[in-house]
């Protein structure tokens, strides 16, 4: 029933076709093709590895003879066919073994000329999750270390590198390599790779006359058999199959970026993701020919993963290499040597620090008993095993706390609402107490036993969190015990992994109860918000109302701020504002009684209200009403206390700030800072006629001067301008909704009581004179 859905045109097109029966089958995509045509330097049908050989990897052959670093390496997915290409099998060898043969079929050709002579040795490794192992080497079962030279290029130090004089030597070499490499049967190939092979040739070619001093030419090439990518439903596998899956995936994918990165032409290249990139980092975007051969299953049951590689190989054609050849002359050659000398002394510390730690291992370790060894290891897993469920209790105890805690809190929050509201409700609805309700008593005892269980949950908290470290501390300790107490490399490995697995769900929890308490306080501070926004609704409803009333019941008043934002901001945007003392108007009928004062009554009020113009840094900090009185055209203040003297003279109805006292009254309980003293500015000519009330509002205000007898006398000629008299004071109740207080008492201790209708005129005045607490004047903009 599979279908071949691959198609190769022209030697470089290939066509991958619709797989047909999944689409016809989905509705959604019915019209939508999923045929996808890629072009390549080369595509090859279903050939043999000699054919294949001839067009990628020989080309490459002659210039690792001549001292280039060469790379070929298969790529695809499980299946594919990446180890049959490049391994083969002794019927059809595949490019490792061909290519080998082509080397020393040059190396014989040039021998026969005698010009030069040649050196050919060949290292196999394997990248094995993560780790390198040599796979020339028998007895070798460790894990050795990719280093960086700025002149070899990435080389995986302590690997066997074996001279070979023919061919088969390699062979053998291969052969036996390839049968130590991991291999394991999965549901996709019974011969699965389970790591990344890399054989590596290097071939030095120097000039057979021992005192040429042409130098030495290095060659390298590099034969790589790819682990497959592979999906876990596809291939079945479980346990370490699985571990083994996702690190070749992993391995993949930091290749495929590397590709993305280089083919994109990105100045960072992140080759240190993996170690397979790390080795391959020449290959792909350094000094190297590379050749890429990507492996793709023709059946329409990989139409995916078909599709994935031919899209990494199309990336990958975009990738540029700059090769050159490796010529290294005794110079350099010397230099050489001399990191190698350093390598080995770096090498050797190594090897000895591992062998004091081996002298550090129980005796019974090192005594090599195997039950003795498995005991040690069993017991090292138990210990680990128990560390971690203890970690993962805490870890559970803790967030348990921590929920209890937030819940207490909530609990106390109620408990304290209730009593600082209880006396209120008990006012205002003493009769419909509940039988069952709690009484103060109880309240403030429940709430005395909520504070006591959040102390001892907060006590628990951090003896728990203290436990949890002493735990985390003590897992780090069997973590380093773990070379030496678990001497059987695999098993090591195994447990490494279950350990980080236990840790992670361990630090998924931890993150799962940061979240939840995160979630917790952003849910909280929504609630507070809805609640200040409907507050602020409410306030603003409220002041609306208020303010359409005090429209319809006093004409003329002006409101110093807006209560939204909105209606504030023009005043704000007015920068600094000025502030003054402001007041009330007197009655028409108080006139008289007010030109009747005494002079000490005047002192007093004089004393009592401050006309200094203040600076206001915020306008929020201003409250409350004033009112205006229109004089030419400009706004003006004046105050009840100047009633007397300004209706007693009409020249002193301004009032000039030189006469201002200097104590700052009113304004001080509205909140506002002690005023710095306003510069003196220059008069502004009058605009008479512009008087209307609406339109003081923003209006520049000069500062306030005595008038001079000639403006008197044109003030006493012009037609008369409203004034203080001509206004009405806002009604007393409404006043007082606005926060004004009326210091009555306070105004009787300060005088005594002389003349009781003299006294009744000036508290009069005194009440009005208080009206308004301040009168915002925009400074220095026009209208
Ligand atoms: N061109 C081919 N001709 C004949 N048989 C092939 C061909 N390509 C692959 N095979 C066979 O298909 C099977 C899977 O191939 P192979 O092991 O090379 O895949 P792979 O890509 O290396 O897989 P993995 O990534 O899992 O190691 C093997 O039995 C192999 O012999």
């Amino acid at each position: 029933m599979v279908q071949s859905i691959c198609r190769v045109m022209d030697g470089r097109l290939v066509i991958l076709l619709d797989p047909g029966a999944s689409a016809a089958n989905d509705y959604l995509r019915q019209d939508k093709s999923k045929e996808k045509r890629f072009a390549f330097d080369q595509a090859f049908g279903d050939v043999d590895t000699k054919t294949l050989f001839t067009a990628t990897a020989e080309p490459l052959i002659k210039s690792v003879l001549q001292g280039y670093n060469a790379t070929v390496f298969a790529y695809g997915s499980t299946g594919a066919g990446k180890t049959f290409t490049m391994i083969g099998t002794p019927v059809e060898p595949g490019i490792m073994f061909r290519s080998v043969e082509e080397i020393f079929r040059g190396v014989e050709a040039n021998a026969e000329e005698g010009k030069d002579c040649f050196s050919v040795s060949c290292s196999f490794v394997e990248v094995y999750n993560e780790n390198f192992r040599d796979l020339a080497c028998e007895t070798s079962s460790g894990i050795l270390d990719l280093r960086e030279d700025p002149v070899c290029g990435s080389y995986v130090a302590g690997i066997t590198e074996v001279q070979a004089q023919s061919v088969q030597e390699v062979m053998d070499l291969l052969q036996h390599g390839n049968q130590r490499r991991t291999t394991e049967p999965t549901a996709m190939n019974v011969t699965s790779s389970r790591s990344h092979a890399v054989l590596q040739v290097r071939v030095e070619r120097r000039a057979s006359n021992p005192s040429s001093v042409s130098g030495t030419l290095m060659g390298k090439l590099s034969m790589i058999d790819l682990a497959g990518s592979e999906r876990a439903a596809e291939t079945k596998n479980s346990g370490l199959r699985l571990l083994e899956g996702a690190k070749i995936n992993r391995s993949l994918l930091a290749l495929g970026n590397c590709i993305n990165a280089l083919a994109s032409g990105s100045s960072f290249v992140p080759y240190r993701d993996s170690k397979l990139t790390r080795l391959l980092k020449d290959s792909l975007g350094g000094n190297c020919k590379t050749v890429m051969i990507a492996n793709a299953s023709p059946s329409h049951l990989s139409y995916e993963d078909t599709l994935n590689t031919l899209k990494y190989a199309n990336r990958a054609k975009n990738i540029r290499v700059r090769a050159k050849q490796n010529l290294v002359t005794p110079g350099e050659h010397v230099s050489q040597y001399e990191h190698a000398i350093a390598d080995l002394r770096n090498e050797v510390s190594i090897l000895k620090a591992k062998l004091a730690q081996r002298s550090a291992v129980p005796d019974i370790l090192a005594g090599g008993d195997e039950n003795e060894l498995k005991e040690a290891s069993e017991n090292w897993k138990l210990d680990l095993i128990r560390n971690l469920e203890s970690r993962t209790s805490l870890q559970r105890s803790l967030i348990d706390v921590e929920r209890g805690l937030v819940q207490w809190r909530v609990e106390l929050d109620q408990a304290k609402e209730m009593i600082v509201h209880w006396d209120e409700r008990m006012v205002t609805s003493p009769g419909r107490r509940r039988p069952d309700a709690r009484s103060l008593d109880d309240w403030k005892e429940a709430m005395s036993q909520i504070e006591e269980n959040i102390k001892e949950n907060i006590e628990t908290r951090r003896s728990l969190a203290e436990r949890l470290q002493q735990n985390k501390t003590g897992g780090r300790e069997l973590q380093k015990q773990l070379s030496q107490r678990v001497l059987n490399e695999d098993l090591r490995a195994f447990l490494e992994l279950i350990q980080r697995v236990q840790v992670l769900e361990v630090e998924r929890l931890e993150l799962d109860h940061f979240w939840e308490i995160h979630r917790q306080q952003l849910e909280q501070r929504d609630q507070e918000i809805a609640m200040l926004r409907e507050q602020l609704r409410l306030r603003n409803g409220h002041i609306q109302q208020q303010r359409q009333e005090l429209d319809e019941k006093v004409p003329g008043h002006v409101f110093l701020l807006g209560s939204t934002l909105a209606e504030s901001s023009p005043v704000q945007q007015r920068g600094p504002l000025r502030v003054m003392q402001a007041w009330a108007p007197a009655r028409e009928d108080d006139e008289e009684r007010v030109a009747s004062l005494s002079e000490e009554a005047e002192d007093f009020l004089q004393d009592k209200i401050n006309w200094r113009a203040l600076e206001v840094p915020m306008a929020s900090q201003i409250k409350g009403l004033a009112q205006l009185q229109q004089n030419a055209g400009t706004s003006r203040l004046i105050a009840a206390k100047a009633v007397s003297r300004a209706w007693k003279d009409p020249a002193m109805r301004s009032i000039p700030e030189a006469r201002a006292p200097r104590r700052p009254l009113a304004l001080a309980q509205g909140g506002v800072a002690p005023p710095p003293v306003a510069p003196p500015r220059p008069p502004q000519p009058r605009e008479p006629g512009n008087s209307s009330p609406s339109q003081t509002r923003g209006s520049t205000c000069p500062p306030l001067r005595r008038k001079s007898s000639l403006e008197a006398q044109v003030t006493a000629l012009a037609p008369r301008q409203p004034s203080i008299g001509d206004m009405r004071s806002p009604p007393r109740g409404l006043l007082r909704a606005h926060g004004v207080a009326v210091p009555q008492r306070q105004l009787d201790k300060n005088l005594g009581v002389r003349d009781k209708s003299r006294l009744r005129a000036r508290s009069e005045h005194s009440r009005l004179g208080r009206v308004g607490r301040a009168l915002v004047t925009p400074t220095g903009v026009p209208r």
